[in-house]
């Protein structure tokens, strides 16, 4: 099918050396290409240097990755970070009104990790900054000297919340995830529905309540060898089938028969 629906992922800004780049994990990029079938484009992560209505008119879903970078807490009034904090304001700038936006015209999003974090902050929710100091949490980091296989292995079962998307999606009531990640979920934004719960409670996944299609974000990481894992299967499949479907209607409206 030469007519895939784009799926558009914005990008990290990282300094390279004395050079800043704009740079996608290629995992996500694989998963959009082979898991929904889809076609991937970077975003650049430029604000509002470029005009967020015209990047939506170039794709049919979105894609926000994780990445080691962190929300700034002044999006969610959150406390400061330690001086040594990885952000990246240049995302937060593309990304929030992005995700916002994209979900008003109603077009497919997928969130994961830091992407779930942000979209959770983009419908006015906060962020627990540091997990594993938070009395009755688990500590969610991966541990950064094991294998990668085992870093983005299972970590902790996840509770999937009945009649929800995932649910709906997977028929499964529990299963593994991995756990990638320093920050999650404290309040859940408004109009997000929870999907999935780990052990002590923390919110690993949840859908927009009134989105027009698929508006899934997850905490852990679908896109990791993502073939070889059912749950990953089916939630890149139905992301895929949302674009194409999305990519159709606005078809049918830009060019009524
Ligand atoms: N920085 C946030 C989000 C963590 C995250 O996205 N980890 C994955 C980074 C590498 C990858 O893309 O797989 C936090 O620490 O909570």
């Amino acid at each position: 099918m030469t007519d895939k629906p784009v799926v558009g992922i914005p990008a990290d800004r990282r300094m390279l050396g004395v050079h800043p780049f704009h740079c996608i994990g290629e995992k996500y990029i694989t998963a959009v290409v082979d898991g929904a079938d889809a076609y991937a484009i970077l975003i650049p992560s430029l604000g509002d240097r470029q005009s967020l209505a015209q990047t939506l008119s170039l794709v049919d879903g979105l894609l926000f990755t994780g990445s080691p970078s962190m929300v700034h807490p002044k999006h969610y009034q959150g406390p400061t970070l330690d001086e040594d904090t990885c952000l990246d304001p240049h995302r937060d700038d593309t990304t929030l009104p992005l995700i916002r936006q994209a979900i008003a015209l109603g077009m497919p999003v997928f969130g994961i990790c830091r992407g779930f974090q942000e979209m959770n902050v983009a419908f006015g929710g906060t962020l627990l900054q540091k997990i594993h100091e938070t009395p009755g949490k688990l500590d969610h980091r991966e541990d950064k000297d094991a294998d990668l296989d085992v870093q983005y292995g299972p970590a902790h079962p996840v509770s999937v919340v009945a009649g929800g998307l995932i649910a709906r999606l997977t028929g499964l009531s529990e299963f593994q995830v991995n756990s990638i990640h320093q920050q999650g979920v404290d309040r859940l934004g408004t109009g997000l529905m929870a999907e999935a719960i780990a052990p002590d409670g923390l919110v690993e996944a949840f859908s927009v309540a009134d989105a027009k299609h698929f508006a899934l974000a997850t905490q852990w990481h679908p896109e990791w060898k993502h073939q070889a894992n059912p749950v990953s299967v089916k939630l890149f499949a139905a992301f895929g089938e949302a674009c194409r479907t999305f990519k159709r209607e606005r078809g049918l409206t830009m060019n009524p028969e």
